[in-house]
């Protein structure tokens, strides 16, 4: 599915220095989002910094959402994930899009102006109308969880 996305560009790095994000391959499901930087910025272990991405987005329709997830290769080698766990990006938010990121690693971690640090992935969105309930018609689960049914 493709969605046009309006973006504004807030760092005039972007289209120079750094191209626009861009998805890797044909399938790719993320855009790399960039640390838009001055200076390089080293994290200590279970440092936090809130990094601006250098641009906004505005998704518009409520069917639609963005999320930030960590990049695979620096959240595992690295420890390089995001202090939110996961950035929601409401389909009405158009301020600088920032990228939360937290150091779970062990060694010092530098990250460079313009290093890209974290992916931005359009999802769809289901809006629940919520309807208050006395009781729910039986499941096959009912109120079993965590673990209930059991590893193997
Ligand atoms: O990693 C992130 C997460 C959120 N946002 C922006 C977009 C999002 O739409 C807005 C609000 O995020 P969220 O609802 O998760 O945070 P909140 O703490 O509930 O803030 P608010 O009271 O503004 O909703 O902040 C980012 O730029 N980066
Ligand atoms: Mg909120």
């Amino acid at each position: 599915m493709q969605h046009t996305l309006e973006l504004k560009i807030l760092d005039p790095r972007f289209g120079g220095q750094w191209p626009l994000p861009e998805y890797a391959t044909a399938a790719s499901a993320g855009l790399d989002l960039r640390a838009a930087l001055d200076e390089p910025l080293t994290l200590l272990p279970g440092d936090a910094a809130l990094v601006a991405s250098g641009l906004a987005i505005h998704i518009g329709d409520p069917s639609l959402c963005a999320v930030i997830l960590p990049r695979s290769g620096l959240g595992h080698k690295h420890g390089i994930v995001l202090g939110n766990g996961t950035g929601l990006i409401d389909a009405d938010y158009q301020g600088p899009l920032m990228i939360s990121v937290w150091h779970r690693g062990k060694e010092p971690f530098t990250m460079q102006p313009g290093d890209r640090i974290a992916q931005l992935v359009l999802l769809p969105v289901v809006r629940a109308q919520l309807q208050v309930v006395d009781a729910f018609e039986t499941s096959a689960r009912g109120a079993g969880g965590f673990g209930h049914t059991g590893v193997r």
